[in-house]
C-alpha cells in the first residue's frame, strides 16, 4: 500500500530529520530531484533542455527556496532561468544567491508577465505545505497567465495540502514533484497535480504509520479471491443481492452481474426482478423474496428496492442475518430516515455504507464539505460502519480510523448504474471474508479500472463496466 501523511505529520518528521542533517542538505536533495524532473518536462515538451527557458514563480517560503535551488541546477544544464519573486524582501536568501551565482536572473512580479509568456516551462514554487487559504491576489494573477507546462514544487499552489480542495484560484500542474512522502493533496486532487513524482529525501524512517492509504495492484491481487484446488461453489462465499424491483429491474441486473463477474463462487438474487436477472445471468440462483433466498455469507441490499415499508422490511431482515452487509442507494436512505432499522444488526457484523454526497447529507444532516476524509471518518464513527464516500476520488473510512483513497482513472464512472456495479463488487468481497475496509477499497479500485478499460477513451455504460470487470482483474493480477 502507498502511504500518505498529513502535513502536520510531515512537518514533525522533517523537524526530526533536520536535527540530524547538515544545514541545507534536505533542500538540496529536494531541489536536485526537482531539477531532474523539470529537465525531463523540457525534453518532452520543448524538444531539449539546453537553451530552453524556465520561469520560476517564487513565494516567500522554503517552497520558493526549492525552486531557486533547482533553478541553479538547471543553469548548469544550459537552461535560461528567470525567477519571478512574489515577495523580494522575504525570498529564500541562500536559494536566491545560488541562482544568481549560477547566472540566473531574478525579477519582481511587475516584470513577471513578459517572462511567463515566453517560458517553455514554469516552476510553481509559490507555496508548499505551509499554504493557508486560496492564493493571494498577486500570486493568483501570475498563475493565471501561465500557458506553458507547469512543474509544481511539492504541490500545486492554491490547492489545500490536506484536503485537496481547489475552490479558489490555483495552479494546475503537468507534473508535481514532491519530497519525502505523499501528502493528501496528491491523492485527493490528482487532476490538479498531474503526474506525481516522489523524490526520496530520506524522510521515510522518521514518518511512522501513514494517515491515509492508496491500494496498489499487488495489494488487490493479494486479497482478491480466486478458487483453489479444494474450493467448490460454496466454499468461496455466496453473496446475496437484494436489489431492483419489477418496475426497475436494471439495478438488480447490474449489481448481480457485477457480483457474477467479480468472484467465482455463487450469487443468489432475491427480489421482484428475479425473472429478468435469471434471463440475463443464468448462473444466478434467483428467488422472489429475501426470506426464502437460502444461506449466503454476505448481503448486498439497496439499489432500486425503494424507500417504503417493503424496502425497510427487506433491509431489517438482512441486517438480522449475522452476515456482513453492503447497504447502498435506497438502503442508505432508509437508514437515514429510520435509523432504528439498525437495531436489527448484531454490532459485530460488518456493515459497509456507500453514500454519494446526497446520501451522505441524508445520513449526516450536512454535505460532506471540502474535507472529505474527515467527513467519511465521522460517518464511519457515527454508524460504526465502513463508509465509502463516492466521488471522483472515493474515500473509504473504517470505524477504527483507517482511510483509503481511491485512485481514479478518468471520470468514466459518472454514468447511471455505475454505483450498482460497485456495490456488487463490494458484496462479493465481503462474502469471501475480506476485511470490510479492504473489501470496499479494493472494489473501488477495480471499479475505476474497469471504467477506464470499458471506456477506452469514449464514454461507457454501466453494462460496459460489468463486462470489463474480468479485464480489470486480469490487468491487476498481471502487473502485481
Ligand atoms: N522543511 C524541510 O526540511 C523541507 C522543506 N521543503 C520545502 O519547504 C516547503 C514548506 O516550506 P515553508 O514551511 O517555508 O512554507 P511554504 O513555502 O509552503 O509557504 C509559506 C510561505 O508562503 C506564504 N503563503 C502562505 N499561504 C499563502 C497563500 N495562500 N498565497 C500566497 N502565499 C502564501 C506565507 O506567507 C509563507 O511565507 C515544502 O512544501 C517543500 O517545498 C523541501 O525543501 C524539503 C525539505
Ligand atoms: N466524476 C467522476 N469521476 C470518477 N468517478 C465518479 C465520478 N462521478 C461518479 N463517480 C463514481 O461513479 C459511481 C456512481 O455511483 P452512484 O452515484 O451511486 O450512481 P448510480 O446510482 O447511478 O449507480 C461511484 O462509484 C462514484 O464514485
Ligand atoms: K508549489
Amino acid at each position: 500500500m502507498q502511504g500518505i501523511w498529513t502535513t502536520a505529520r510531515i512537518r514533525a518528521a522533517e523537524d526530526r530529520l533536520l536535527a540530524v542533517t547538515p544545514d541545507g542538505e534536505l533542500m538540496r536533495r529536494a531541489a536536485f530531484g526537482l531539477a531532474t524532473q523539470v529537465s525531463a518536462v523540457l525534453a518532452e515538451g520543448a524538444g531539449g533542455v539546453s537553451g530552453r527557458r524556465a520561469v520560476l514563480l517564487v513565494g516567500s517560503g522554503n517552497n520558493g527556496g526549492d525552486a531557486l535551488w533547482a533553478g541553479a541546477f538547471l543553469r548548469r544544464r544550459g537552461v535560461a532561468v528567470t525567477a519571478v519573486l512574489l515577495d523580494p524582501a522575504k525570498t529564500h536568501a541562500a536559494g536566491l544567491a545560488a541562482l544568481r551565482r549560477s547566472g540566473g536572473r531574478a525579477v519582481s512580479s511587475v516584470d513577471g508577465p513578459q517572462w511567463i509568456s515566453r517560458a517553455d516551462v514554469v516552476v510553481d514554487g509559490i507555496v508548499g505545505i505551509s499554504a493557508r487559504g486560496p492564493l493571494r491576489p498577486e500570486a493568483a494573477r501570475l498563475a493565471g497567465l501561465v500557458e506553458a507546462p507547469v512543474v509544481a514544487v511539492d504541490l500545486p499552489s492554491g490547492v489545500d495540502p490536506d484536503t485537496g480542495a481547489a475552490d479558489g484560484p490555483h495552479v494546475t500542474a503537468t507534473r508535481t514533484v514532491t519530497f519525502g512522502a505523499l501528502k493528501p493533496v496528491h491523492a485527493l486532487a490528482p487532476q490538479e497535480c498531474g503526474e506525481v513524482v516522489l523524490v526520496d529525501i530520506g524522510l521515510r524512517p522518521s514518518l511512522g504509520e501513514p494517515d491515509l492509504y492508496r491500494l496498489e495492484p499487488a495489494d488487490i491481487a493479494a486479497v482478491w479471491p480466486v478458487p483453489g484446488p479444494g474450493d467448490d461453489k460454496y466454499s468461496q462465499g455466496v453473496v446475496g443481492i437484494a436489489a431492483g424491483s419489477a418496475t426497475y429491474p436494471g439495478a438488480a441486473v447490474l449489481a448481480s452481474g457485477s457480483a457474477v463477474q467479480a468472484t467465482a463462487g455463487m450469487v443468489r438474487y432475491a427480489g421482484h426482478a428475479a425473472d429478468v436477472v435469471r434471463a440475463r445471468w443464468p448462473e444466478i440462483v434467483a428467488t422472489g423474496s429475501v426470506t426464502d433466498a437460502g444461506r449466503v455469507q454476505a448481503w448486498v441490499v439497496g439499489p432500486g428496492i425503494g424507500t417504503g415499508a417493503e424496502g425497510r422490511e427487506v433491509l431489517r431482515h438482512i441486517l438480522g442475518q449475522d452476515v456482513p452487509v453492503c447497504a447502498d442507494a435506497d438502503a442508505t436512505t432508509i437508514i437515514a430516515h429510520t435509523p432504528e432499522v439498525l437495531d436489527a444488526r448484531d454490532p459485530d457484523t460488518p456493515l459497509v455504507l456507500t453514500p454519494h454526497a446526497g446520501e451522505y447529507e441524508r445520513l449526516m444532516g450536512r454535505r460532506p464539505g471540502v474535507d472529505r476524509v474527515a467527513a467519511a471518518r465521522e460517518a464511519a464513527a457515527k454508524y460504526d460502519a465502513v463508509v465509502l464516500l463516492k466521488g471522483h476520488c472515493t474515500v473509504v473510512a473504517a470505524p477504527d480510523g483507517r482511510v483509503a483513497v481511491n485512485q481514479p482513472h478518468g471520470s468514466w464512472l459518472a454514468t447511471a448504474g455505475s454505483g450498482d456495479v460497485l456495490t456488487g463488487l463490494v458484496g462479493s468481497l465481503l462474502a469471501a471474508g475480506l476485511d470490510p475496509w479492504l473489501a470496499a477499497a479494493a472494489a473501488a479500485q477495480v471499479h475505476s479500472l474497469a471504467g477506464a478499460l470499458a471506456a477506452e477513451d469514449v464514454p461507457t455504460s454501466a453494462s460496459g463496466l460489468v463486462a470489463a470487470i474480468p479485464a480489470a482483474l486480469r490487468l491487476i493480477r498481471a502487473v502485481a
